[in-house]
């Protein structure tokens, strides 16, 4: 669905979507100690291809915006939130969030993460004049053994770190 919004014929992108493991996260946050609002699950980007998540009664979750915002996003069965993990399709950007729990009640969440097996490619039809190549191709689990060095730790953007296109300037 996803390469499909951005127009990638399926013979494009059906290497990339077939080579995919899956993996699902039950997630729970026992109730708070103290009364106080408290972070959870710090702010962060996940170091996969995507994620879902559903919370389950108690919300907490929040997303990033791009002024650097945060908004929270709803607790009800239909609500999914899907999102960008290392952000590496030139056009969507890996998405911030965390987890703020307070209250008395413990906290469920569940997560699918989707990870992409082998080497990952920034498919040409999202590079134009308009979006040039951010992303030297890199290998997936590469980038996860990186997500966990003092370097990936330090950066902005881990995967920028790890793969970013670098512009030389000559004068
Ligand atoms: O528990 C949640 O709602 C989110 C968990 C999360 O962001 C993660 O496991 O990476
Ligand atoms: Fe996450």
């Amino acid at each position: 669905m996803l390469f499909e919004s951005f127009q990638i014929p399926q013979e494009q992108y059906e290497s990339l979507s077939s080579s995919n493991t899956h993996l699902l996260r039950f997630l729970k946050y026992k109730t708070p100690e103290d009364n106080d609002t408290v972070i959870r699950f710090p702010s962060h980007t996940d170091k996969n291809f995507t994620t879902i998540v559903v919370q389950h009664d108690v919300g907490g979750l929040e997303v990033r915006t791009k002024d650097d915002d945060w908004i929270s996003v709803e607790s009800a069965p239909s609500q999914f939130l899907f999102m960008a993990g290392y952000g590496a399709m030139n056009r969507i950007k890996a998405c911030h969030h965390r987890v703020k729990h307070c209250g008395d009640k413990d906290r469920y969440s569940l997560g699918m993460f989707t990870f992409n097996n082998g080497v990952f490619q920034v498919p040409k039809e999202l590079v134009d004049e308009s979006h040039p190549l951010l992303y030297n191709q890199f290998d997936s689990r590469g980038f996860i053994r990186f997500y966990n060095t003092p370097e990936a730790k330090k950066a902005e953007s881990p995967i920028k770190a790890y793969c970013g296109v670098k512009i030389s300037i000559y004068i």
